[in-house]
């Protein structure tokens, strides 16, 4: 009697990448929302102690894998070894596509070397490398910095330019002389929407098949994340304050906060750069227990003594729960 082994079909990886804040979560939310009829796997991982990402991630029949406190592609990527093991095993969800969420600050040709170690190779393909651009920021960035998110464009199959609605005509066709490769396959965007058929399926990643430059590897030890989670209500005026006063360094802040105020609603702290937004989210995805924010900036931007004080100086008095629950330093 013979007993046929069925071999699984190859998993199809669209890795999306691209610096602190351009809109990898945004990206990854419209595919989650636009894509039908694919059973898709989401793995995002997140610099900070906290995973803020996947409280950002529009939830759908996806399967959720994360990662946080580190960068996959180097410190954590044990980690991420073992969520593939698990993710394509016999017990695994057998996902058509698995959407991997880098890290703002992760090297895509690290991650892409891991997806094909030899037990990776027949379970999973790179179908594209997706770095996205944000168009605001992109040609200001300090050169700590500039080289890291340079090193992300290098590798890509398809650039998302993305944040168009934050330049000029001519900033943007300068960003695209000075910045991008000519003949690189661009796509330009408001809030990452991009039609799915233009980003998915786009048929094998080319990196590490052709000769194209990458630049030698600048990586994470120069950043440090700051992790704070709280019972207590944040107030909105000392918050915005302490947002508009944050030294340069701090080039990165998500959060999703509790607010005096709004008892039903959460309220989510973005900041890129020198620019800061808090929204109220939809009354649908109700409050968190506990505030959570992640502050990410070159090392030694930022003293954590002063910035829990300053953190603690935004929240409302506390009379029943007691002093906040967790402050950290991460690398
Ligand atoms: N004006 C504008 N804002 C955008 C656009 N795309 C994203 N954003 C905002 O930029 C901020 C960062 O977006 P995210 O999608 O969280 O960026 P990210 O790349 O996932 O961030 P990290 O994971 O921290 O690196 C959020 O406040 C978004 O709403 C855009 O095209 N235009």
């Amino acid at each position: 009697m013979f007993c046929e082994a069925r071999i699984p079909e190859s998993v199809s990886v669209t890795l999306i990448s691209g610096f602190l804040g351009a809109g990898k979560t945004t990206l990854l939310n419209h595919l989650l929302t636009h894509v039908q009829g694919q059973r898709l796997a989401v793995l995002v991982n997140d610099f900070g102690a906290i995973n803020i990402d996947s409280e950002l991630i529009v939830q759908q029949s996806q399967s959720m894998l994360t990662l946080a406190n580190g960068c996959m592609c180097c410190t954590i990527e044990s980690d991420l070894i073992a969520q593939l093991e698990e993710l394509l095993g016999p017990d695994g969800p057998q996902p058509e596509r698995l959407l991997i969420e880098a890290s703002g600050l992760s090297s895509p040709q690290k991650i892409a070397s891991t997806l094909r170690y030899p037990q990776f190779r027949q379970r999973l393909h790179i179908d594209a490398i997706i770095t996205l651009v944000d168009a605001e920021h992109y040609a200001q960035l300090p050169e700590s910095m500039a080289a890291l998110a340079q090193e992300q464009l290098d590798v890509a199959d398809i650039i998302v330019l993305n944040k168009v609605d934050r330049v000029t005509s001519s900033q943007l066709s300068q960003l695209k002389q000075h910045w991008l490769y000519p003949g690189a396959r661009i796509i330009e965007s408001r809030y990452a929407a991009v039609a799915p058929e233009l980003l998915l399926g786009y048929g094998g990643s080319t990196f590490g098949r052709s000769l194209r430059p990458v630049a030698s590897s600048v990586h994470a030890e120069q950043f440090v994340s700051h992790s704070f989670e709280t019972p207590r209500l944040f107030r909105l005026a000392p918050l915005r304050r302490l947002l508009r006063r944050l030294p340069e360094g701090i080039y990165r802040a998500k959060g999703v906060l509790r607010l005096e105020g709004y008892p039903d609603r959460r309220c989510l702290l973005h900041l890129v750069g020198m620019r800061s937004e808090l929204t109220l989210d939809r009354p649908a995805h109700g409050v968190p227990e506990h505030s959570q924010l992640v502050l990410i900036g070159l090392r030694g931007a930022m003293d954590p003594e002063r910035l829990r004080a300053s953190l603690l100086g935004c929240l409302v008095p506390e009379v029943t729960h007691g002093e906040p629950v967790a402050i950290g330093e991460f690398d």
